[in-house]
C-alpha cells in the first residue's frame, strides 16, 4: 500500500448491519465461515480493505468516495488514504472476540440500527469496551434508515444523543445511512476521514505484531495462497518488517513433559507480506497485514496463534502466567437488562482477561480494593503498563466489569 493505513473497527449490537456496512464501504464481504452462515451472525473478526479516493479535477467542495472513477466527470480518482476495517461480532457471547478486535482499532464506527430502540445491550457494552480500551475516535452510524419513517429517525437520533451523554462518544458525529441501499455512504466516509486520523507511526522501535488471526493457508485466489508456510495476520504496533526478516512468536508453543507444562517461543522468518490486498516489500504500523512465514501450517491453522505477539527476536515483552493488576472497576454491569452493581473481586474467582488480542482466564489468588493478582490458565506476552479488560461470569456469560493495568 502506498499510503499510511488506519484500522477502523465496526462495533455494535448483533444484526445492526456492521458486516453489510463493511461490504458497502469496501466492495467485499468480510470473511464468512460456514458456521456463521448457519447461525446468521458473525463469529470471528472479519477484515476488509479499501481506499478513500478523490477526483483530481472536479472543483471543491468534492467529497471522498471509494469509487475508482469520478461520478461527475468520469476522471480516474486518486488515492487519499487506505483503510482496513475490523468487523467485530455483535452477539453477547462473543465479547472476547470483540475485545481482541478492539485492541487493534485506531478508531471505530458504532453501528446502531434505527429500527430498534437505542441503546440495545451490546450497543452499550461495545461503547463501554471502547471507553475502557481508550478508543476515542468514534463515528456513530444510524443504520437501516430505509426501514423507518423520517420522524422515527429523528426520534432515534435523540435517543442516541441521550445515550452517549457523558461517554467517550458524546461529541461523535451521528450519520444516518442505509448500508444496504447505499444511502449517505459518502457522508460517512467524510466523517470517518475527519474523525479518525492515521496513527503516528512508531518506526524507530523494533517490530511488534499483535496476532489477530492465523491460518494454515489463505483463501484460494489471494496472493498468499501460493506459499507453503503458515500465515499470521494482525497489526504492527511499532517498527517495520521486511520479507526475509527473522521473527520470534511468544508465548509460542505449549510443551508438555511428564508433570510440567511450559511455553517455548517459536522462531521463524517472514517470506511474504500482504498489506491490504497487495504484496508489499515492507510492513509498517497501521493497517492489517498477512504474513507468510516459514512455519509448518499445522502450527498456524484455525487461529491457533491468535492472541500471541510476533516481532524482532529478543525484543518481545515477557511471557507472563501471573498478573498483578491495578483495578478500575465499573459501577454497574452493562450489556444486560438488569444492570446490577459490580461487587468486589474475590479470591478464587475466575476472570476473563483480554490484553492486546489475547484472551485468557485468570484465577484470582489475592484481591484488595484496587489491586488483584491472578494466575493465568494460558500465559500471555504483555508489557508492564498494558491495559487488561476484565470480565466476570454472570449467569452464563462473561460480562465486562472493568479494566486493570499490569504492574510489575
Ligand atoms: N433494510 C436494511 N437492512 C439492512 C441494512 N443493513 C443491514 N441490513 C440487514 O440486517 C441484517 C444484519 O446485517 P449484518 O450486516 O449481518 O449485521 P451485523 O451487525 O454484522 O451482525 P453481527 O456481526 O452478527 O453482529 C442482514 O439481513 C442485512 O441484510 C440496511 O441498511 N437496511
Amino acid at each position: 500500500m502506498s499510503q499510511p493505513c488506519v484500522n477502523i473497527g465496526m462495533v455494535g449490537h448483533v444484526d445492526h448491519g456492521k458486516t453489510t456496512l463493511v461490504s458497502a464501504l469496501s466492495g467485499v464481504w468480510t470473511d464468512t465461515h460456514s458456521e456463521e452462515m448457519k447461525r446468521g451472525i458473525s463469529i470471528r473478526l472479519g477484515y476488509a480493505d479499501t481506499t478513500f479516493r478523490k477526483c483530481p479535477t472536479c472543483p471543491e467542495p468534492q467529497g471522498l468516495s471509494v469509487a475508482k472513477t469520478c461520478e461527475h466527470c468520469g476522471t480516474k480518482t486518486e488515492e487519499v488514504r487506505t483503510v482496513s476495517f475490523v468487523d467485530s461480532p455483535g452477539h453477547e457471547t462473543l465479547m472476547a472476540t470483540m475485545l481482541s478486535g478492539a485492541a487493534i482499532m485506531d478508531g471505530a464506527i458504532l453501528v446502531i440500527a434505527a429500527n430498534e430502540e437505542c441503546p440495545q445491550p451490546q450497543t452499550k457494552e461495545h461503547l463501554m469496551a471502547l471507553n475502557i480500551i481508550g478508543i476515542k475516535n468514534i463515528v456513530i452510524v444510524q443504520n437501516k434508515i430505509d426501514l423507518v419513517p423520517k420522524e422515527k429517525v429523528i426520534e432515534h437520533y435523540h435517543q442516541i444523543k441521550e445515550f452517549v451523554k457523558g461517554t467517550v462518544a458524546e461529541d461523535a458525529p451521528i450519520v444516518p445511512i442505509s448500508a444496504q441501499q447505499n444511502i449517505n455512504i459518502d457522508v460517512l466516509i467524510g466523517a470517518m476521514n475527519e474523525m479518525i486520523p492515521t496513527p503516528v507511526q512508531k518506526l524507530d522501535k523494533p517490530a511488534h505484531l499483535l496476532i489477530a488471526r492465523s491460518f494454515d493457508i489463505n483463501k484460494p485466489g489471494t496472493p498468499i495462497d501460493k506459499i507453503a508456510g503458515g500465515v499470521i495476520g494482525g497489526t504492527l504496533t511499532a517498527g517495520t518488517l521486511k520479507a526475509g526478516d527473522d521473527i520470534e512468536i511468544r508465548p509460542g508453543r505449549k510443551v508438555e513433559s511428564e508433570n510440567a507444562v511450559r511455553w517455548e517461543p517459536i522462531f521463524t522468518n517472514v517470506n511474504l507480506i500482504i498489506a491490504g490486498k497487495e504484496k508489499a516489500d515492507e510492513a509498517t504500523p497501521g493497517g492489517l497485514l498477512a504474513l507468510g512465514t516459514g512455519l509448518d501450517p499445522s502450527i498456524t491453522k484455525s487461529d491457533s496463534l491468535t492472541g500471541q505477539v510476533a516481532g524482532v527476536p529478543g525484543t518481545l515483552p515477557p511471557t507472563r502466567d501471573l498478573f498483578t493488576l491495578e483495578l478500575k472497576l465499573l459501577e454497574r454491569v452493562v450489556g444486560v437488562s438488569d444492570e446490577e452493581s459490580i461487587g468486589k473481586i474475590k479470591t478464587s474467582e475466575p476472570l476473563m482477561l483480554n490484553v492486546g488480542t489475547a484472551t485468557t482466564v485468570g484465577i484470582v489468588t489475592s484481591a484488595r480494593e484496587d489491586v488483584a493478582e491472578a494466575k493465568l490458565k494460558r500465559p500471555v506476552c504483555a508489557e508492564v503498563g498494558s491495559m487488561v479488560a476484565i470480565s466476570r461470569r454472570i449467569g452464563s456469560r462473561w460480562r465486562l466489569i472493568g479494566v486493570g493495568v499490569i504492574k510489575d
